[in-house]
């Protein structure tokens, strides 16, 4: 059983690398349901109000989804559950959130991935990261087109993603739950050029080759 979890920012492209990696590997594919999310559009509305709710909807969520990968053979998802308290975090900070909201929540986290008897690792064996530029970042989630995150329906979202793009730098160098890697996800054009897929798949069988997954 292998599972791999993608992680990075909004529109990095993790669900289309998961669509791809879950194809090439003959895996399912576990998707974050943005579209049936109904916390989503309200997040967007109104952070401070909902970033906990947002959250625990996530939390719960998740780790279904960890809990019916685990069971299957193999498996690709395309967003893992440990970037959800960095999302958090970087609200407490910014004084959106709730210091004892995140608190209540990340002590929620730790009890629910915690290993016990009968309650086996829900850890992935890989984490791919996909790593991008403001510039690329804006320039996909513009392309992709979900109306509330776009900076035409909310200007400031664009300090909002400048920041989130800092807070993922350390969070991925500090990531050490499972092996991992980094695809630089503003070299490869992945979902329009053929090359830079096949490069990219060539990179991923690499590291799961020498982690004995393959
Ligand atoms: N490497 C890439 N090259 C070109 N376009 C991409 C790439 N990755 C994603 N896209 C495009 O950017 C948008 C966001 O991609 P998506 O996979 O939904 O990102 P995420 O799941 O990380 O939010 C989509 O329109 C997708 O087609
Ligand atoms: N934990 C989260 N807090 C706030 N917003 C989040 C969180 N997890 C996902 N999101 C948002 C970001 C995007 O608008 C959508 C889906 O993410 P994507 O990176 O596009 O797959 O949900």
């Amino acid at each position: 059983m292998t599972v791999i979890v993608l992680s990075g920012p909004i529109g990095a492209g993790k669900s289309s690398l998961t669509s791809i990696l879950a194809e090439h590997l003959g895996s399912q594919g576990f998707y974050e349901g943005v579209d049936t999310n109904p916390i989503l559009p309200l997040y967007y509305k109104d952070m401070s109000h909902y970033t906990f709710l947002l959250n625990v909807y996530l939390l719960n969520h998740r780790l279904a989804q960890i809990n019916q990968a685990i069971q299957e053979k193999n498996a690709v998802s395309d967003r893992s559950i440990y970037e959800d308290a960095l999302f958090f975090k970087m609200n407490v900070d910014s004084k959106i959130a709730d210091a004892t909201e995140f608190k209540i929540y990340d002590s929620l986290l730790h009890n629910m991935m915690a290993e016990t008897p009968g309650n086996p690792s829900k850890k992935p064996d890989l984490l791919i990261y996909i790593h991008v530029s403001l510039d690329t970042m804006l320039k996909r989630i513009q392309k992709r087109g979900r109306s509330y995150e776009q900076l035409s329906s909310d200007p400031s979202l664009k300090a909002y993603y400048e920041r989130l793009l800092k807070y993922y730098e350390p969070w991925f160098e500090n990531y050490d739950e499972s092996p991992k890697m980094m695809i630089d996800g503003d070299k490869y054009d992945f979902v329009i050029d053929e090359d830079a897929k096949k490069e990219v798949i060539q990179l991923v069988d690499a590291k799961l080759t020498e982690l004995g997954n393959l």
